[in-house]
């Protein structure tokens, strides 16, 4: 037996309950060939190994989540039945039934199925899977990322199965209800922004917000926005590990005209609301006439933003009493109308398992689409895991060199940290944090501001 993997339980006579469930665990483990060790550098992050994110995330998170998707939907069903119809009272059922099957698949680390249940992206989500390695199709053997987004998909495919609950978001009650609690803070935040003028040190610090606002997201922590932040942002400079926000600057205000900056949003709610005051910052300033945000098809990751969150959100603050959240609502429209905003929601590739080093192969009119932009901004962590391909680099690896080849534009990246894989970090400041603690990564309280500047000749400039 390969000496990494656990060595063969001792099958004794206990009682004890924890001794019981350590066996039953070292069990598992053995038979699932679980490594000991955590992810070596260039290894992809996977659930295979016993000391990371990804092997708690589908040992205990993911079945978790589910089991609490569950209680929700019993606890809502009259809700739900109000909203979808009597007939969801029977698709329910069979939906928690579902929903029942696919946590014991978790938990007994089944393999992935394919999709049956037609939708725009069931033939390349096959694909996708048939495409994987006879080792790489189980959710404790799959590469994490292709493993999380696959969990999404399938909860999704699940819904898809009932005409009454098709259309239903099931995480959106948790993304509505995370954003009331921070009314007062948004208008503040507007207050203090009104009219800011044309500078770099104000770019960087609606950059840094939007940064920082991907700090709640839904799927990990339960904390939603972190207000001292805001408030005082430079005392968090120390927390950024990487701030090239003066070289995003430079290329914005460099870049030849008509210039574009995409936004390949991550969480709805607060961090949507960052994210459009940067987009309000960057057509005002003049630092570009066009910014278009990319948002999620489907119900993504808890909290990522759909074309109905997002909606959903210009909508509040029309209806707001705070006068400040009425007026960014009506410039947010007029921005719409006019098309300085563009809401591009119809890409699929976004939920899909791919990482971004695909793009180009496996739909190039994004990747086309995306090109014409002088800046892509890709927020969370998510995101950054896909620019990454889940790949485990060595910490001091330049951001662009982890790129793999995907450079259609100069390539932003906003990220707290809040997963194993980081890059373009100086060693000290790695052994320093890893010193103090060692789980430093998953805990949230870092970001970075990293970009990968793209040269372009004039020639390559697409009007
Ligand atoms: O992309 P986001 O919203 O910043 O974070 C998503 C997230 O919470 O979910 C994944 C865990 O399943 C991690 O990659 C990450 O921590």
């Amino acid at each position: 037996m390969n000496s990494q993997h656990s060595s063969r339980t001792d099958v004794t006579n206990t009682t004890n309950p924890a001794a019981i469930e350590q066996l039953k665990e070292q069990r598992f483990n053995e038979k699932n060939l679980i490594i000991y060790n955590p992810p070596g550098v260039n290894d992809e992050l996977s659930a295979r190994f016993l000391r990371s994110l990804a092997f708690s995330t589908f040992k205990r998170r993911s079945p978790a989540f589910l089991r609490d998707l569950i209680i929700f939907l019993q606890d809502r069903e009259p809700e739900i039945i109000e909203q979808c119809g009597d007939y969801a009272h029977f698709d329910l059922k069979r939906t928690i039934w579902s929903l029942e099957l696919l946590r014991e698949e978790i938990i007994n680390n089944k393999e992935f199925q394919l999709f049956r249940v037609k939708a725009p992206d069931t033939d390349s989500w096959n694909t996708f899977l048939k495409g994987l390695g006879e080792d790489r199709r189980q959710w404790f053997s799959a590469v994490w990322l292709h493993a999380d987004c696959y969990l999404y998909r399938r909860i999704w495919s699940i819904f898809q199965r009932s005409e009454s609950l098709a259309k239903y978001d099931y995480f959106g009650d948790q993304k509505t209800s995370a954003v009331t609690n921070v009314a007062p803070l948004m208008r503040d935040i507007l207050v203090s922004t009104k009219g800011i003028a044309r500078s770099e040190e104000n770019f960087q610090y609606l950059l840094k917000l939007s940064a920082w606002a991907n700090h709640g997201d839904l799927s990990i922590t339960r904390r939603g926005a972190h207000d001292k932040i805001y408030k005082q942002m430079a005392k968090y400079d120390i927390d950024l590990l990487a701030d090239q926000s003066s070289d995003v600057w430079k290329d914005l205000t460099e870049a030849s005209a008509p210039v574009y900056v995409d936004i390949v949003c991550d969480n709805a709610g607060f961090e949507l609301f960052a994210d459009l005051l940067l987009g309000e910052y960057i057509i005002e300033a003049g630092l570009a006439s066009r910014v278009r945000f990319h948002v999620k098809a489907i119900p993504w990751f808890i909290s990522d933003c759909t074309q109905r969150d997002f909606d959903w959100l210009l909508k509040f603050f029309r209806k707001h009493e705070f006068p400040e959240l009425n007026s960014f609502s009506k410039r947010i429209r007029g921005y719409i109308r006019d098309r300085s905003f563009i809401l591009c929601d119809k890409s699929y590739f976004w939920t899909s398992g791919h990482d971004f080093s695909q793009m180009k192969r496996v739909q190039p009119c994004l990747y086309v689409y995306i090109s014409q932009a002088a800046l892509v901004i890709f927020k969370g962590d998510l995101n950054y895991r896909k620019l990454l391909g889940d790949i485990n680099y060595k910490p001091i690896t330049q951001f662009s060199d982890c790129l793999r080849g995907f450079q259609p534009t100069s390539v932003c990246a906003l990220r707290v940290i809040k997963s194993d894989i980081y890059c373009g970090l100086p060693i000290c400041t790695v052994e320093k944090l890893t010193e103090q603690n060692p789980e430093w990564m998953i805990t949230g309280d870092k970001a970075v501001v990293q970009v990968a500047i793209k040269h372009r000749l004039s020639s390559d400039i697409i009007v």
